[in-house]
């Protein structure tokens, strides 16, 4: 295992705003990457980055160990940004082609079309794709040249349920002829269905790092809403995430297993009434997992504790 790509303490500003802030990541060949992370939080700077396309204000950035400015490091890379633009007026077995001539051993146009399922439409012009169709030829497009790494930025926004599926498996098979992968998402399914490790980003800090698995733990958790009389017990009780003492006098509880937090409530004889439950959406799960990085200071009223739930 060698490392592709490194962030070392990188701080990226626009004007004042910290799109990133002293970040430290290293990408290791033959993994899927997983950049999960609320709207805003850095992801897309943090690939630019990595694509050469910005500078950071402070800190390293390296592509295959040198500068990813560098045409021969570049060589090596492939990218879908979020909005791609693609020739409108040539069609898309030419522009895979076109794409195609610049790499030393890319894929043939055949492999690329059958594992992207782009058959039906590749003597369509680009510029009469739907969204979808586009979507697919500009994430096929990041794999023509055989990169060694591979950074899609959401690459399945706008894609109904098949196309998504479709595009998950070739990039797995893709995966494992020897692409390293970085992905990012806001969606957890996605992150779920592609990667191995998941590196968590809010408001520009790296906040998390570990397995799926591990991951999944942290942030799927389940909300638990209640009154009680006698809130001080709560602190006593294991696996709370997260609690919020909201404005009408109720609580809510984050927690990884609301069934098992509801029984420790009952045995611990906490007075309850108008107890609610439900899945804790992502971003709640991301300001419980924000409160909880040593990295940043809370000040507000939610409170944080890792009672019971790491996995
Ligand atoms: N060119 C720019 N000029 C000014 N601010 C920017 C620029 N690019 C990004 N930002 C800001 O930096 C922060 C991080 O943006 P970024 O696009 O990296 O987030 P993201 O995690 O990719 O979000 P999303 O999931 O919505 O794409 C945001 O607050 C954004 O407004």
């Amino acid at each position: 295992m060698t490392t592709l790509a490194s962030l070392d303490h990188v701080t990226r500003l626009f004007g004042e705003h910290r799109a990133l802030d002293t970040v430290s990541l290293e990408i290791d060949s033959g993994s899927i990457l997983g950049l999960l992370g609320p709207n805003g939080a850095g992801k897309t700077t943090l690939l630019t980055l990595l694509m050469g396309l910005r500078s950071p204000t402070s800190g390293i950035v390296r592509l295959f160990g040198g500068n990813p400015k560098d045409a021969a490091n570049r060589q090596r890379l492939g990218s879908t940004p979020q909005n791609t633009a693609l020739p409108a007026a040539l069609r898309v077995r030419e522009t895979i082609a076109l794409v195609a001539k610049h790499y030393e051993r890319p894929y043939t146009l055949e492999e690329i079309s059958q594992r992207f399922g782009l058959d039906d439409f590749l003597t369509k012009q680009t510029g009469a794709l739907s969204g979808g169709q586009r979507r697919r030829v500009s994430v096929a497009l990041a794999f023509v040249g055989r990169p060694d790494l591979v950074l899609l930025d959401e690459p399945t926004t706008g894609l109904d349920v098949d196309g998504r599926h479709m595009l998950w498996d070739a990039v797995r098979e893709l995966h494992r002829e020897g692409t390293t992968v970085v992905v990012t998402s806001h969606y957890l399914e996605e992150i779920e269905a592609l990667a191995e490790r998941v590196v968590v980003v809010d408001h520009g800090r790296l906040i998390a790092d570990g397995s799926l698995a591990n991951i999944v733990g942290k942030v799927n958790l389940h909300q638990v809403q209640l009154e009680s009389t006698s809130p001080a017990m709560l602190t006593t009780i294991q696996g709370i995430s997260s609690r919020v003492q909201n404005a009408d006098g109720s609580i809510t509880l984050l927690s990884p297993d609301s069934d098992a937090l509801v029984r420790e409530l009952v045995r611990a004889n906490v007075p309850f009434e108008n107890l609610r439950v439900r899945g804790a959406t992502l971003e709640e799960a991301f300001q419980a997992l924000t409160e909880s990085s040593p990295s940043r200071h809370d000040s507000g009223r939610s409170e944080s504790t890792t009672n019971g739930a790491e996995s």
